[in-house]
């Protein structure tokens, strides 16, 4: 939508209650629609974004509901302590939940989430102190600056000022740090644990966000009815919540305002008009509104949401402008020290791993030290990913030691690997496909920078975000991707993924970097281009470790090979002397004898080439 239109529709937002003909059944439905709003922005975050479906939220409206309408009738204290006491109490109950279930996985969590809302919907009625099932009524108004919001004309600009206020914070906070770490939990959690986000710690936050506006909702609805009772805040409400938010569209906060629109319209008309034409007092809205709810869930997989902007762009002939210019100059991030030129980085000592009865990896030793690119070949099954993946902290070893810089690796998980300064690539290209070039490789700077949510939110980060989005530029620039850097990195050719993810770990600054088949997929020109930053990451004093299938590229690129073949270490030493081994012959010639190329040079510079 652009700004014009937005404009418009907050001019006419702002001025439905000034004419005095506007109906009160609008006002109060707008009011409405504006408490369901705050509540789906919430899941927006939650289940659209970070893909964690819950069904609960209704139950946080209660506690933001109860704990004010408790406390100003009953302690008689004022609605703005009692909504800060709400957001306290909100936040510890969201807290504790949610590190307790967002531990579980597939439907464990909307199961989980289920059983929670019931205990919170039975407790409100339960409670003696909180009226039980009659709930608690004569619930004052709020006021600010002595005026009275007890009208639903003066509580609407208070609701739809707190809406704007949280699409602009949620809008925030996914164009940020943060965001980008929350947008990677759905598919590339595992990933982005290698660069060091702590995804567990994310889901809790956006868990606990969601929960804040339903109590900010949950507050407002109190003083707006001036009376609570338990039956808003069960799982019915919840459920419907949900479905706000898939029918709006996920991908946008427009999406959360839209979904509300549409399912509490519906839900009115349904039962205004059905009761006329169908001549029955029946409930049949249900049903029809069941109906209409797998039609789009059928065709608006999305969201109506994104439909509508669709038709927007081809009405007014729009076309999505996408920016080229890269993100302007910002100071360099801070660097990690690096080891002095040939000083021991990495030492992997008699390194075992065991699939049951197969010993993928046989207590293989090697080191590499700083300045050097190392790599290690073998035949398909030979144990080289297993390897690899034991240095990485993916797999637990069953016995040996890897030391990086005289830290263990091996009884460390990957974030915290991460964190000493190894950056890796995967074998199975893992971006965000959805999101921009520069966006992902922004992803790999994460741990250099300490934005939090609140930050982010408020749109203080500015001067820490231009520094990260100039890092993941000049890393893309460098290894040749600076003219995508507004493509989604779904859109590129897998090479240039695969080229992507090594800008990414170098936005990560580290010491010590780890590629899994680089080269794979890539064309001549392209290879070479990869042997030449190579080459130059070796000339800083960056540590490389690659596991290629490319012969010509490993035996004009890497300074050491380590040779592998069910398991065990075949070879060791330069790639020239590697090459007449014996032994490496008969593996290769034994195994994919396409693969070892005889006819390379001995030495020389990376030039990169086709085996
Ligand atoms: N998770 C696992 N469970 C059981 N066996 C496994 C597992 N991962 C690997 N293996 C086995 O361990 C051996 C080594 O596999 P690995 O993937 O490390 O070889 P590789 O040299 O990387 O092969 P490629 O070049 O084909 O990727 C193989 O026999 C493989 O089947």
């Amino acid at each position: 939508m652009n700004r014009i239109l937005l404009v418009v529709v907050v001019l006419v937002l702002a001025g439905l209650p000034l004419a005095s003909s506007t109906p009160e059944f609008w006002i109060t439905h707008l009011n409405y629609v504006g408490l369901a709003s705050l509540v789906v922005l919430g899941l927006l975050l939650l289940t659209g974004v970070g893909g964690l479906t819950s069904f609960g939220q209704a139950a946080f409206v209660g506690i933001g509901a109860y704990t004010t309408a408790w406390l100003t009738t009953s302690i008689g204290w004022s609605p703005w302590v009692a909504l800060f006491i709400g957001l306290a109490v909100t936040f510890l109950v969201a807290y504790v939940l949610g590190a307790i279930t967002l531990r579980l996985s597939g439907h464990y969590l909307p199961l989980g989430t289920l059983a929670w809302s019931l205990s919170l919907y039975y407790l409100f009625g339960n409670l003696q102190f909180l009226g039980q099932y009659d709930g608690i009524a004569g619930i004052a108004p709020i006021r600010i600056f002595g005026l009275s919001m007890g009208n639903g004309r003066y509580i609407y600009y208070l609701i739809w000022v707190a809406v704007l206020l949280a699409m602009w914070a949620t809008r925030n906070l996914l164009d940020s740090r943060p965001g980008r770490a929350i947008r990677a939990l759905k598919s590339g959690g595992g990933m982005a644990e290698s660069f060091g986000i702590n995804m567990a710690n994310y889901k809790v936050i956006i868990f606990v966000y969601a929960a804040l506006l339903a109590c900010v909702s949950g507050w407002l609805y109190a003083h707006m009815q001036r009376a609570v009772s338990p039956s808003p805040f069960g799982l019915n409400y919840g459920i419907e919540y949900l479905f706000m938010a898939v029918v709006g569209g996920a991908g946008s906060v427009w999406g959360a305002v839209l979904g509300s629109t549409l399912i509490l319209t519906l839900k009115d008309q349904l039962q205004n008009v059905l009761p006329k034409i169908l001549d029955t007092t029946s409930n049949f809205e249900l049903i029809v509104f069941g109906v209409l709810m797998i039609l789009v869930l059928q065709y608006a997989r999305d969201g109506v949401w994104p439909i509508l902007a669709s038709w927007w762009n081809i009405l007014t002939g729009r076309t999505e402008r996408r920016r080229v210019a890269p993100p302007p100059s910002a100071p360099a991030l801070t660097k990690r020290p690096r080891p002095e030129k040939g000083s021991l980085v990495l030492d992997v000592q008699e390194i075992r791993k065991e699939f049951g009865g197969l010993v993928a990896v046989n207590d293989i030793s090697f080191s590499l030290k700083a300045g050097e690119i190392m790599g290690l070949i073998g035949p398909n099954g030979a144990g080289k990913s297993t390897t690899f993946n034991l240095i990485t902290g993916v797999l637990p070893a069953t016995s040996g030691k890897v030391q990086f810089l005289g830290e263990r690796l091996d009884i460390l998980p990957s974030r915290e690997i991460a964190r000493l300064g190894v950056g890796r690539t995967f074998q199975h290209v893992q971006l965000l496909p959805t999101m921009t070039v520069l966006e992902n490789v922004a992803l790999g700077a994460h741990l250099r920078s300490r934005v939090g949510v609140l930050s982010a939110a408020l749109r203080v980060d500015r001067s820490e975000e231009a520094k990260l989005l100039h890092e993941a530029t000049k890393q893309l620039q460098r290894v040749g991707l600076g003219d995508y850097l507004y493509e989604q990195a779904g859109n590129l050719a897998l090479g240039q993924q695969r080229i992507l993810e090594i800008a990414r770990a170098l936005a990560a600054d580290p010491v010590l970097l780890l590629l899994d088949e680089p080269a794979a997929g890539l064309r001549y020109k392209e290879k070479q281009e990869l042997a030449k930053v190579l080459d130059q990451l070796r000339l800083e004093g960056m540590s490389i470790l690659l596991v290629e299938h490319d012969m010509d590229f490993v035996m004009n690129l890497t300074d050491h090979l380590v040779v592998m073949d069910f398991g065990t270490k075949l070879a060791e030493g330069k790639p020239a002397d590697v090459q007449q081994n014996p032994a490496v012959l008969a593996a290769y010639l034994g195994g994919i004898d396409d693969d070892f190329d005889f006819d390379v040079p001995a030495t020389g510079t990376a030039q990169g080439g086709l085996a």
